[in-house]
């Protein structure tokens, strides 16, 4: 039988596969790039303005939403990958449905942004 590990040790060991799995991502997903850049642009933007702390925790919110959604999406493009390589309709389907959950957080982050930096500017 195999020994079972302690309890703190395989937690810690599932932070480690999770942040290897985060590098992972940041390394390879051109989108989740882009992404990180107009995170950075709107923490910047955040210090800037001297937004309040409601706003920060809406910024926040909106930004680790669209990125773990998108991690999400590039796991199911790739779990669709794997399992069938070649053409068919219901991978695109998967792939554009995964697609379409990162939109829908990437509007909702844009409409917060814009009631969070447009009152700044008029
Ligand atoms: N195997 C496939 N069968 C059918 N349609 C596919 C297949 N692969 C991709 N597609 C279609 O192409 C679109 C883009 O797929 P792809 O895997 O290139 O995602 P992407 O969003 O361009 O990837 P990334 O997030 O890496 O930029 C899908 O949403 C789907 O409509």
């Amino acid at each position: 039988m195999q020994k079972k590990e302690p309890f703190i040790l395989n937690r810690i060991k599932s932070v480690g596969y999770a942040f290897r799995g985060m590098i992972t991502l940041i390394k390879t997903e051109a989108s989740i790039k882009v992404q990180l850049c107009i995170a950075l642009t709107v923490t910047i933007a955040g210090l800037y303005f001297n937004i309040s702390k409601t706003e920060w925790i809406a910024q926040v919110t909106m930004i680790g939403l669209v990125l773990s959604i998108e991690g999400l999406n590039t796991a199911v493009e790739a779990i669709a990958d794997f399992i069938h390589p070649d053409y068919h309709k219901k991978i695109g389907l998967i792939k554009d449905v995964a697609a379409g959950a990162v939109l829908i957080a990437s509007i909702a982050a844009v409409i917060i942004a814009g009631i969070i930096y447009i009152p700044k500017f008029f």
